[in-house]
């Protein structure tokens, strides 16, 4: 097959080298130049484990490369649609796809399957598929067929995933489904379930929403914890010996690219709702402030001058081991801090413009608070760090700290036992 991925993002890029290293001929079509530039070179432009050999082995068979010209698109059997869906305003921004579509109309040939792979307010694909058609003239499922296959794969595990992860495809039409099933079986050993687009994208919104309506609740538990005098990871560890029961992990907030807007994406289209969902992001985008409240607090009780204290938040991306920073809780911190504190550091040893060493910033600070959950930071000196430091008050804002070191002040989410 000639394959063509719309949006080499952290979903396209590691698609479109899949698809290429399947035996397919791929071309990745990109609108940042300096992104194609990167790509062409041999080089990602994300962070992702084995991504530059497996990007660099499929340039050398000459089985890919990435462009920022539509018309290299032409003669292309199958676009796969990976970009962004965010939200603005607090609503889903479907612009980038309905480009991509209106881009595919130009030169899509008759018996051309077209999957949406970004994650979609239900009913999005058949809309797509309506656009389609009026632009092209042509008719979805006699003359082109469109699915919706929704990307399932963890940031940090995608090559992995990408093989053993089960799908789900919708199709438009069944013929859609089934010409994409076949596709995605040149690199797929899960399981792969059909079903119609917009079943397809409700699936992959629920997915997502009970994650975060799970985080939510954990979150909860570790504010009740707070007040109780009890350690919340303790006592999600020992419910989670129950054999129904699975407590997620609370913590500072809920990042990414997709927690945060899936579920607004989901309720979207809806006219009636409960809540529930609702709720549970507003507990989400709250936990900064818990985090903060923690720091104020300890601050209190040491009487320090909040406006002339120096606070390190130590992580900029939204997880552990990644360099992503989208809608990232520690941001969220950053901004709340700035303004109140003399000054704000940050350091992410992933990501260009924070602080280029831990003791660099920490030296004279009064506080770290941990806002990434990055492999670095599990296990850090903390006697040397608090030499370094002008008053010793560390927040854990991830739970990765077991036992309070010794010589700090230290508070956590969750951590009403401190
Ligand atoms: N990041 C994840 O972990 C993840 C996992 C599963 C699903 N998803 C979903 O996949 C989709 C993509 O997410 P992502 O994280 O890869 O986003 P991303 O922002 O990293 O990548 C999207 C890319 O598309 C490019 N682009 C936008 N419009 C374009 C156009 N018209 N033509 C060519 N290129 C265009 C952008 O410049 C960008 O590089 C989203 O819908 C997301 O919700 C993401
Ligand atoms: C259903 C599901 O599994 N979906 C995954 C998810 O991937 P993700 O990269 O967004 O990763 P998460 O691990 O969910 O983290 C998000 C944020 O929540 C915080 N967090 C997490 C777990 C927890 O118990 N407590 C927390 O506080 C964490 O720190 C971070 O800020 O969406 C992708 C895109 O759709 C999917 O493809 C991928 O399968």
């Amino acid at each position: 097959m000639k394959i063509g991925v719309i949006g080499l993002g952290y979903i396209g890029l590691p698609t479109a080298i899949m698809f290429a290293s399947s035996g397919h001929q791929v071309v990745g079509l990109e609108i940042r130049e300096d992104v194609v530039r990167k790509i062409n070179s041999g080089k990602a432009h994300i962070i992702e484990p084995e991504i530059n050999e497996r990007l660099k082995a499929v340039i050398a068979e000459e089985r890919f490369y990435a462009t920022t010209r539509p018309e290299d698109l032409r003669g292309v059997n199958v676009f796969i649609v990976c970009v962004q869906t965010p939200l603005v305003d607090d609503k889903p921004d479907l612009s980038y796809v309905e480009n991509a579509i209106r881009t595919i109309a130009e030169v899509m040939d008759r018996g051309a399957l077209v999957v949406i792979e970004s994650t979609v307010p239900p009913g999005t694909t058949v809309k797509m598929a309506r656009l389609l058609e009026t632009l092209s003239g042509m008719r979805e499922g006699i003359d082109f067929y469109v699915a919706h296959a929704p990307e399932r794969v963890m940031p940090g595990r995608i090559f992995r995933e990408l093989v053993y992860n089960s799908r789900i495809i919708g199709g438009v039409s069944h013929k859609s489904a089934i010409l994409a099933e076949r596709l995605y079986r040149s690199f797929v050993k899960g399981e792969i379930y059909i079903t119609d687009a917009t079943t397809a994208e409700m699936v992959k919104l629920m997915e997502n929403t009970f994650r975060d309506v799970n985080i939510a609740l954990a979150n909860e538990f570790a504010y009740l914890a707070q007040q109780y005098g009890v350690n919340v990871f303790e006592a999600i560890k020992l419910a989670n010996t129950h054999p129904r029961v699975n407590i997620h992990v609370p913590g500072i907030g809920v990042g990414g690219h997709c927690l945060p807007k899936d579920p607004y994406l989901l309720l979207s289209n809806a006219k009636k709702e409960f809540g529930l969902i609702r709720l549970a992001r507003r507990i989400n985008e709250g936990m900064p402030k818990i985090a903060l409240a923690l720091l104020f607090e300890a601050f209190e009780q040491l009487n320090i001058d909040l406006a002339t204290s120096i606070v390190t938040i130590l992580g900029l991306a939204y997880k552990g081991d990644t360099d992503d920073t989208r809608n990232s809780p520690a941001l969220k911190l950053r901004e709340l801090l700035e303004g109140k504190v003399l000054e704000v550091r940050t350091y992410d040893p992933y990501i260009r413009g924070t602080h280029n060493s831990l003791e660099d910033a920490v030296k004279g600070s009064d506080a770290i608070i941990i806002a990434t959950d990055h492999r670095e930071f599990k296990n850090l000196d903390w006697d040397k760090i608090g030499k370094l430091m002008r008053t010793k008050v560390l927040i854990d804002g991830r739970g990765i700290i077991d036992r309070p070191p010794r010589g700090f002040l230290f508070k956590g989410i969750g951590r009403g036992d401190v």
